[in-house]
């Protein structure tokens, strides 16, 4: 039976609503309720229906999901390109959907960088890799750098990111590999608080691909950048200490990894456990492996135990 609350209790609910802080007040990607309708031919596709996201400044993280889950309407979003329908988004203290004309396009500028699937895309043919990855701090007006402080930047980027060799090669005399990390270089040369990347591993084989992450991982490490990769790519995802899982619109699943010393054997070693996203109407997603395994379906009984929430199939018809 459960007991009804007194007066004290919900005036000092009421009070610790008060002065609980704002969801996602210390993240640097905070999205919340999120929704984003597309209307064709007067059919409208809900392809975000209410996603909440969180991210850390300083984290490396991927975003995965079946095809038309909604993880590139999310990027668009993210990246300024798009706006939501409704809900929330801000990024390093940019509020998304408040934003005018003149602040996106300085917002896409500065504060977040791009890197995309195709590499064709990502950088300009006729230019060299060094000068592609100058152009973004030209365009910006690079806080004061002058022409030669862009350049030795530029080049500092790209033997960060081991294509230094590559300075004065046009795109087409790059591999693909060669040409992403390039691409990465770019996306960072004016500092962005963010690094957003769309599949940056679709069109390459699976070392290329390894060599990829390596230096998103380098840029992570070495300046601090917060980066967000959507990827198909599982090598990828598992090289993560985060991966969230979208689904239908909403984040769904998250996998946390960490590394665990053993203390007999002294032997580092990653373990992995799955979350699921409860939401501030208490709404839980359970993975459908889980669910389908049980042949849980419409209802299930719940049981509150000391430590944890019991999930049963619904056993209402058996009594
Ligand atoms: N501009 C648009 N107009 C209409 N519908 C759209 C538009 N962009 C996306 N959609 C729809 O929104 C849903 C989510 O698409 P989205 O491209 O975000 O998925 P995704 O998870 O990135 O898929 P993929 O892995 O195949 O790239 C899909 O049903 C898609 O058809």
């Amino acid at each position: 039976m459960t007991t009804q609350p007194t007066l004290a209790d919900l005036a000092r609910r009421a009070t610790a609503d008060r002065t609980r802080p704002v969801y996602g007040h210390d993240a640097l990607i905070s999205c919340d309720r999120l929704v984003r309708i597309f209307s064709a031919d007067g059919v409208e596709v809900q392809a975000l229906q209410g996603l909440d996201l969180l991210v850390r400044e300083g984290e490396l993280m991927a975003l995965v999901g079946a095809s038309g889950s909604g993880k590139s309407t999310l990027m668009n979003i993210l990246a300024g390109l798009d706006t939501p329908t409704a809900g929330a988004a801000r990024v390093a203290d940019h509020d998304l959907l408040a934003m005018t004309a003149k602040d996106r396009l300085r917002y896409r500028r500065e504060v977040v960088g791009f890197v995309w699937q195709q590499t064709s895309r990502n950088l300009l043919p006729y230019l060299t890799a060094a000068q592609n990855v100058a152009l973004p701090m030209q365009l910006s007006g690079a806080r004061g750098r002058g022409r030669r402080a862009k350049a030795e930047r530029a080049l500092e980027l790209l033997e960060m990111l081991d294509v230094g060799d590559c300075r004065d090669r046009r795109p087409h005399q790059m591999s693909g590999g060669q040409q992403q990390r390039v691409a990465i270089a770019v996306a960072l040369a004016n500092d962005p608080a963010v690094l957003l990347a769309d599949e940056p591993t679709g069109e390459l084989d699976s070392h290329t691909g390894e060599q990829i992450f390596a230096a998103f991982r380098t840029a992570n490490e070495q300046l601090g950048t917060t980066i967000v990769i959507v990827t198909h790519d599982q090598a990828v995802a598992g090289e993560v200490r985060r991966t969230v899982a979208i689904r239908d619109g909403r984040t769904s699943t998250e996998v946390l990894r960490r590394s665990e010393v053993d203390a007999a054997t002294g032997d580092e070693r990653l373990v992995s456990r799955e979350y699921a996203m409860l939401d501030r109407a208490g709404r839980l997603q359970l993975p459908a492996e889980y669910t389908q395994a049980l042949g849980m379906r419409d209802r299930v009984a719940l049981e509150l135990e000391q430590d944890h929430i019991a999930v049963w199939p619904d056993d209402s018809a058996d009594g």
